[in-house]
């Protein structure tokens, strides 16, 4: 589907735009399915976007929640995005702790944490290997050099086509990540960018012809609804 481009003046207005959004696909899919699935990225940009939806009222029980990508680290660990989420949204709602589907991170490696969440998300969604189930909403941010989720410039993780969850790698930091393909699965994927520092990679990723594997976020092509939502500093020379 053709990518939907909005730029909003400033990151409040992007975090309301982002939120209105959510709720109308929160909405739709417990009109249609009777529950809603979301995966969540980390960083620093989606912070008070979790705080504006953990204000709502909603139907917390239909509501399950996943992660897009998460560092190889403890959830009580300051780099956590599962701590960063429920510090700002999951611990101030009513939302069922099996509604909550961290990645794992304790198994003393990456391959066997992935492994395991593979099979919970297998599990979960009642597909076989090599299928790819729809995820109603997978949030995305993007970083200045174009990464998304935890899909690295040149990554390995990069290549890999055939599995939900693979191992990421940031520099020396270990992460685990959704694939692009399993992201490209989802109903509606929703990159939510902020910030001057992101004009160069936005260039890239919006080029008709740049290298995927060296601005990974133009693997990012799903069949479903596709929203880029930037705030003016980040979209400033893009046209929306
Ligand atoms: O685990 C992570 O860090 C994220 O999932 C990552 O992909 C993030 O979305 C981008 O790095 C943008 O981060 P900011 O929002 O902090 O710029």
């Amino acid at each position: 589907m053709t990518k939907k481009i909005e730029i909003l003046p400033d990151l409040a207005g992007l975090i309301a735009r982002s939120q209105q959004i959510i709720l109308s696909k929160i909405e739709t899919a417990i009109q249609e399915r009777g529950i809603f699935t979301i995966a969540l990225s980390g960083g620093s940009t989606p912070k008070p976007l979790y705080e504006a939806i953990a204000s709502q009222n909603l139907p917390w029980d239909k509501i399950h929640v996943f992660w897009g990508d998460e560092r190889y680290v403890p959830s009580t660990h300051p780099d956590s995005n599962e701590k960063m989420a429920r510090q700002a949204w999951l611990d101030r709602v009513n939302i069922p702790a099996a509604n909550i589907h961290a990645m794992p991170t304790l198994e003393g490696n990456p391959a066997t944490s992935a492994a395991k969440h593979e099979q919970e998300l297998q599990a979960f969604f009642q597909v076989k290997p090599g299928e790819f189930p729809a995820l109603d909403v997978i949030l995305l941010g993007m970083g200045d050099d174009a990464h998304t989720a935890s899909l690295f410039p040149g990554t390995e993780a990069l290549k890999v086509t055939d599995k939900l969850v693979t191992v990421g790698n940031k520099d020396s930091s270990q992460r685990l990540t959704f694939t692009y393909p399993f992201i490209n699965a989802a109903r509606c994927v929703m990159f939510v960018v902020a910030g001057a520092n992101k004009r160069p990679a936005l260039a890239q990723v919006f080029a008709p012809v740049a290298d995927d594997f060296t601005y990974p976020s133009r693997l990012i092509k799903p069949q479903g609804e596709f929203w880029w939502l930037l705030d003016g500093l980040a979209g400033s020379e893009l046209k929306s």
